[in-house]
């Protein structure tokens, strides 16, 4: 499958952004969307400042461990089931509140919760999977910055032989909507070579119930 990518450049390195014509999903990266210092600082805070958990879910039956630290936070409606387990919502970190205020503002889309994912090194990562979760509603729009190393992420299209994959750098914004998470799967493979650590922030928004 051939992929075309427009890019647009100006002096504003917001508005440089990749778009990636995939059938059945909308994709688009902002490859240096937070500033060099900004990324920095917020990797190095948020690392210290959250509690890092190495969570379990429910795999085949069974508990397992993920490979990776998580948070879970936001608006205390914001309850998200996934894969066996039900998370409740850590209360907003000031930092990461600005974040999602910024992230809103720019896409002019409203988050109001976050997954928080670290990884401390290549050999830890997320494997396949969809962000469909019916708390997230019909067709998902998801805003994920990431901080620290640069990590490949791969797109897999459900029911035909197409495939994706990118470089996310630091400080670097992706959105994904329009069928992505009905008709793709994604995922942040392993890169065994990597030695240094990475933060991803997806934000989401859950629909509070009447
Ligand atoms: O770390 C990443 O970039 C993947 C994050 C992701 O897919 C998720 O949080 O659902
Ligand atoms: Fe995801």
């Amino acid at each position: 499958m051939s992929i075309l990518t427009r890019q647009v450049h100006t002096d504003n390195r917001q508005s440089v952004v990749q778009q990636f014509n995939l059938p059945d999903a909308s994709l688009h990266l902002w490859p240096q969307w937070l500033e060099p210092q900004r990324a920095l600082a917020l990797q190095l805070q948020l690392e210290h400042e959250l509690q890092w958990a190495q969570d379990s879910i429910m795999m085949f039956g069974r508990s397992v461990k993920i490979p990776r630290q998580q948070v879970w936070m936001g608006e205390p409606h914001c309850q998200y089931r996934y894969s066996g387990v039900t998370f409740l919502p850590q209360p907003w970190h000031p930092i990461v509140q600005q974040l999602a205020i910024d992230v809103s503002d720019f896409l002019q889309r409203p988050f109001n919760c976050v997954l928080l994912n670290l990884y401390a090194n290549g050999q830890q990562h997320m494997g396949w999977h969809a962000d469909n979760e019916p708390e997230l509603g019909h067709d998902p729009f998801i805003a994920s910055i990431s901080v620290g190393a640069a990590r490949r992420f791969e797109f897999k299209h459900r029911s035909a032989p197409w495939q994706l994959a990118m470089e996310l750098m630091s400080g670097s914004l992706l959105t994904m909507s329009a069928g992505c998470q009905q008709h793709w799967l994604h995922r942040l493979p392993k890169q065994s070579k990597i030695n240094q650590g990475r933060l991803n922030l997806t934000f989401r928004y859950i629909e509070a119930k009447p």
